[in-house]
């Protein structure tokens, strides 16, 4: 980047060397150097953030299950407030964990239930000995979407927070329950989660 910076001072000098151009043309020639070099560097600069949060850990895995998609959403928005704190955090499908490394800090499951208590699609099959031997002794914590109307409440929710406190993670705090997306209890978990955010 520093080299880019200074070829592109260079080459803007020596177009102010060239004698046969007219001070207008050495204006727009400039102007088109330094362009093109912002253009490049901040081209880089993208290539280089992606490469380092390929090849980096995580501060925090973010796994969602979900049936219609408010798992997924509210996963997005912890991954953008946790980035906002400065925390190196992504989200995933709960059924997809087994393929990455444990994060640095806590894992967070955003879990809807669906059916009659049941997993939703992208929460199938997501407890494997492989997850249960990676999670022992690690930090945890549960945002359970459901609906009081239901028989079994945030069952699949606090299914999921049984095995991970069955394989030795930790609670951060308590599941926090939310019925029909109540922003009063979502608030409770950012609240939690990030309390310097308020
Ligand atoms: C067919 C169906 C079955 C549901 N079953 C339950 C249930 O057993 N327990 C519960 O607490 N909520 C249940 N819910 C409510 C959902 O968990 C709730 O609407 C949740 O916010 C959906 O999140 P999602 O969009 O991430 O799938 C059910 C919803 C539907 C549509």
């Amino acid at each position: 980047m520093k080299n880019l910076g200074l070829l592109t001072a260079l080459a803007v000098l020596s177009v102010w060397q060239l004698d046969s151009l007219t001070l207008e043309r050495r204006w727009l020639a400039s102007g088109a150097l330094v362009a093109y070099a912002l253009v490049l560097m901040s081209a880089l600069r993208r290539v280089q953030a992606g490469r380092a949060s390929a090849e980096g850990g995580r501060d925090y895995w973010i796994a969602y299950a979900t049936e219609t998609g408010t798992a997924r959403q509210l996963a997005q928005e912890t991954r953008k407030r946790l980035r906002k704190a400065g925390y190196r955090a992504d989200t995933l499908a709960l059924n997809a964990l087994a393929t990455v490394e444990p994060p640095d800090r806590a894992l967070l499951l955003v879990v809807s239930t669906t059916g009659d208590g049941d997993a939703p699609k992208t929460g199938i099959g997501w407890d494997d000995e492989r997850v249960s031997a990676c999670y022992a002794g690690l930090d945890f914590a549960v945002l359970a979407l459901g609906d009081r109307g239901y028989p079994r409440f945030c069952a699949f929710g606090l299914e999921v927070t049984q095995r991970m406190q069955a394989a030795g993670a930790r609670p951060l705090f308590a599941p926090v329950q939310v019925s029909q997306a109540d922003p009063r209890m979502i608030d409770v978990w950012f609240r939690q989660l990030l309390p310097e955010q308020g």
